[in-house]
């Protein structure tokens, strides 16, 4: 057996690392999920990866129905409004992988088609950003894909096709035995690097360079490794595969400090937001990912506007 037909839900800077990776892939049909005007958009436009525009096929929820491998790249605020079809484009045999950050969107989507269908995985992509209607990242420096199976067997048949898939494409990958593990060290390493800077505004030499940065980043890296150890999750396991980290400039902006300098609304909710709900019941103390939590989300209230007063024509407010 082996993959035949790969669908990508949610073609950005992540989505492009997969169709870059996959397009040269012979005797496989490779397609975007998208419906009404993004289905449009996509078709007309096609996919704008490192400076080429690659034209992979456009499917409808429905046309997908079935897809061998389905891969999730949305956001996680785009994640709920996509449920409907990720159902519709799953079949009794689709393997689901999501890419997305974060520690629950398998939950998520599992609560939606079942648990069976889901691999886990994560993905890092080294450089990443959107540039004009395109997305850029650097291919030779990118760990690409990180992926297994929850529990034994973990060389199953699926875990094969899929690396017997990436292998025919250009996808860097890794299958591992402590996928659950390693989807934690991504998530400290996002908590701990992504929010701190996103509020400073600056690069990631901020970590080095501040001991304040650092004992913010430290901070929240001791709540996150608290909420882990109470749920049985002992992320020293892959701290020799995936905790050294990798090479990165100290101007380097990750994605939510790029979400925040574009005026988006950032992924808080997965990584503080869960951290909180997690903390809470498990009766673990998260206060500074409470901080961070409604910093970021009064710094996209200011993105929108909210707080722009103009002072002729303010009724007063009460400083106490
Ligand atoms: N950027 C990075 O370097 C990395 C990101 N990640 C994670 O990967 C996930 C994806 O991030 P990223 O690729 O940066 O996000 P992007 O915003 O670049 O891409 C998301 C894509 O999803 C599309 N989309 C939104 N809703 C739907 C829908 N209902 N159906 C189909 N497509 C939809 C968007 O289309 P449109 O633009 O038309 O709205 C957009 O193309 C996130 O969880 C992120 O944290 C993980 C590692 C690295
Ligand atoms: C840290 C990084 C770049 C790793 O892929 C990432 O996940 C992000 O920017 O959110």
């Amino acid at each position: 057996m082996s993959i035949k037909s790969v669908g990508i839900i949610g073609a950005g800077a992540v989505g492009s690392y997969v169709i870059w990776g996959l397009s040269d892939v012979k005797d496989i049909k490779l397609g975007v999920i998208a419906s009404g005007e993004r289905n449009q958009k996509l078709k007309a436009d096609g996919c704008k990866i490192n400076g080429n525009v690659y034209r992979p096929e456009v499917w409808t929820p429905d046309e997908a129905k079935g897809v061998d491998l389905l891969i999730v790249s949305l956001k996680y605020g785009a994640l709920p409004a996509a449920l409907d079809d990720i159902k519709a484009a799953t079949g009794d045999n689709t393997t689901v992988m999501s890419l997305m950050n974060g520690v629950d969107s398998e939950e998520i989507i599992a609560g939606k088609i079942g648990s069976s269908h889901m691999l886990y995985s994560l993905i890092k992509v080294a450089s990443s950003h959107k540039e004009g209607q395109g997305y850029v990242f650097n291919p030779d420096t990118t760990l690409g894909i990180i992926y297994g199976e929850l529990n034994a067997p973990f060389d199953s048949e699926r875990v094969r096709m899929v690396k017997e898939l990436f292998e025919r494409g250009n996808i860097h990958f890794r299958v591992t035995k402590h996928i659950k593990e390693e989807i934690w060290c991504k998530f400290r390493l996002n908590v701990c690097n992504n929010l701190p800077q996103a509020i400073l505004g600056a690069g990631v030499g901020c970590y080095r360079d501040s001991v304040h940065m650092k004992a913010i980043s430290e901070g929240l890296r001791k709540e996150l490794e608290a909420v882990a150890l109470a749920k049985g999750i002992d992320i020293s396991i892959v701290e020799g595969s995936s905790g050294r980290g990798s090479a990165v400039l100290p101007t380097a902006r990750y994605s939510t400090l790029q979400d925040i300098d574009a005026k988006r609304h950032t992924e808080i909710d997965m990584f503080s937001g869960a951290l909180m709900r997690m903390g809470k019941e498990l009766g673990i103390p998260t206060p500074y990912n409470e901080y961070t939590y409604h910093m970021i989300k009064a710094i996209e209230e200011k993105n929108d506007g909210r707080f722009n007063y103009n002072s002729d024509n303010e009724e007063l407010t009460w400083a106490k």
